[in-house]
C-alpha cells in the first residue's frame, strides 16, 4: 500500500518549485491532488499532467492566496471534485529581495499578505473542512530556515516564515482534539524560480553552497519526501514539529 493511498492532498503554489514537487510526490505516493497557483497557467497544467501520469486524479484551481475567499473556494472545489480534504500543504510564497531602509510599504504588505495571511486562511479553510469530515487530517506549512535566522534583504520575508512556524505550533494545540496534525518544513536554499535572479550572482551562490555540509544547494524534489512523510500515517504522532530540510546549513557555525 502506498503512503498516501486514498488521501486527497491540497497544495498551494504548485505551478513550480517546491509546491509542484510536493504535488507530484504526493501523487506518486497514491494521493489525488488539487493544486492552487497564481499566474502560470501552462506550468499548472503541466503539474496536473504529471499527477495524472502518476496514475492519480489532479485538478488545478487558479487564485491569489492573499484573498481569504481564495481559500474557501479552493477547498470547496477540491471537495466538489474529490469528495474530501485530508492534507493541506500551504506552500505559496514570494520573496522579493530588497534592502531594509528603503523597503516599499507595498512590498512589505504584499509579502505578509501572500506568505503569512495566505497560509493562515488556507489552513483555516482546510481545517474547517477536516473537522466537518470528522476523521482528522494534516496541515503542513512550508516555512523556512529563515524562520530561525535572518537575511539582510529579507526583513519583510523572514517574519512571515517565523509566523508560519508559529502558526503550526498554535494550530497543533487548537486542532489536536480533532486529530488534525500541524507541522512545518523548513527548507534551506532550494534552487527554484523564487531565487533564480538572486543566485545568478555567482559569488553569492558559491558562498551559499559553501555553507552547506552536504555540499550542494537543494532541489525542489528534496522537499517531496519530508512533506509526504508528514502527510502520511507514518507521522501519526508528529504534531507541532518543524523539520529542517537544508543539507545541514543551519547547524554549520564553523
Ligand atoms: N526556494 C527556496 O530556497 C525556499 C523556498 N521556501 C518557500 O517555499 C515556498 C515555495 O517557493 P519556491 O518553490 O521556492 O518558489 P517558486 O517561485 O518556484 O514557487 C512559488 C509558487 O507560489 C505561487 N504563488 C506566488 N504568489 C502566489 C499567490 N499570491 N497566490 C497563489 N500562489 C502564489 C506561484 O504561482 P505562479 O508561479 O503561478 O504565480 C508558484 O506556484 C515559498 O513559500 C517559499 O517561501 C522556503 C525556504 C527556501
Ligand atoms: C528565496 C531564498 O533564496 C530562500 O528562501 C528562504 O526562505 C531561504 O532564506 C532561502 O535562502
Amino acid at each position: 500500500m502506498k503512503l498516501l493511498e486514498g488521501k486527497t492532498v491540497l497544495v498551494t503554489g504548485a505551478s513550480t518549485g517546491i509546491g509542484r514537487a510536493a504535488a507530484v510526490g504526493a501523487a506518486k505516493a497514491g494521493a489525488d491532488v488539487v493544486i492552487n497557483y497564481h499566474s502560470r497557467d501552462a506550468d499548472a497544467a503541466a503539474c496536473v499532467a504529471e499527477i495524472e501520469a502518476a496514475g492519480q486524479r489532479g485538478l488545478a484551481v487558479k487564485g491569489d492566496v492573499a484573498a481569504p475567499e481564495t481559500a474557501t473556494e479552493f477547498v470547496r472545489k477540491a471537495v466538489e471534485a474529490f469528495g474530501k480534504v485530508d492534507v493541506m500543504v500551504s506552500n505559496a510564497g514570494i520573496c522579493p529581495f530588497h534592502s531594509f531602509l528603503d523597503m516599499p510599504v507595498e512590498t512589505v504588505q504584499r509579502t505578509m499578505q501572500v506568505n503569512l495571511l495566505g497560509g493562515y486562511f488556507m489552513c483555516q479553510a482546510a481545517a474547517n473542512q477536516m473537522v466537518q469530515q470528522g476523521h482528522g487530517g494534516a496541515l503542513i506549512a512550508v516555512s523556512s530556515i529563515s524562520a530561525l535566522v535572518g537575511g539582510e534583504y529579507q526583513t519583510h520575508y523572514t517574519p512571515t516564515k517565523a509566523g508560519l512556524h508559529s502558526l503550526m505550533q498554535s494550530t497543533a494545540i487548537a486542532l489536536g482534539r480533532h486529530n488534525i496534525r500541524c507541522n512545518s518544513v523548513l527548507p534551506g536554499t532550494i534552487l527554484t524560480e523564487i531565487n533564480k535572479d538572486d543566485l545568478a550572482d555567482q559569488e553569492k551562490r558559491k558562498y551559499m553552497e559553501g555553507r552547506i555540509p552536504l555540499g550542494r544547494l537543494g532541489e525542489a524534489e528534496d522537499l517531496a519526501g519530508p512533506i509526504v512523510f508528514l502527510a502520511s500515517d507514518m507521522a501519526a504522532y508528529v504534531t507541532g514539529a518543524a523539520l529542517l530540510v537544508d543539507g545541514g546549513a543551519f547547524v554549520n557555525l564553523q
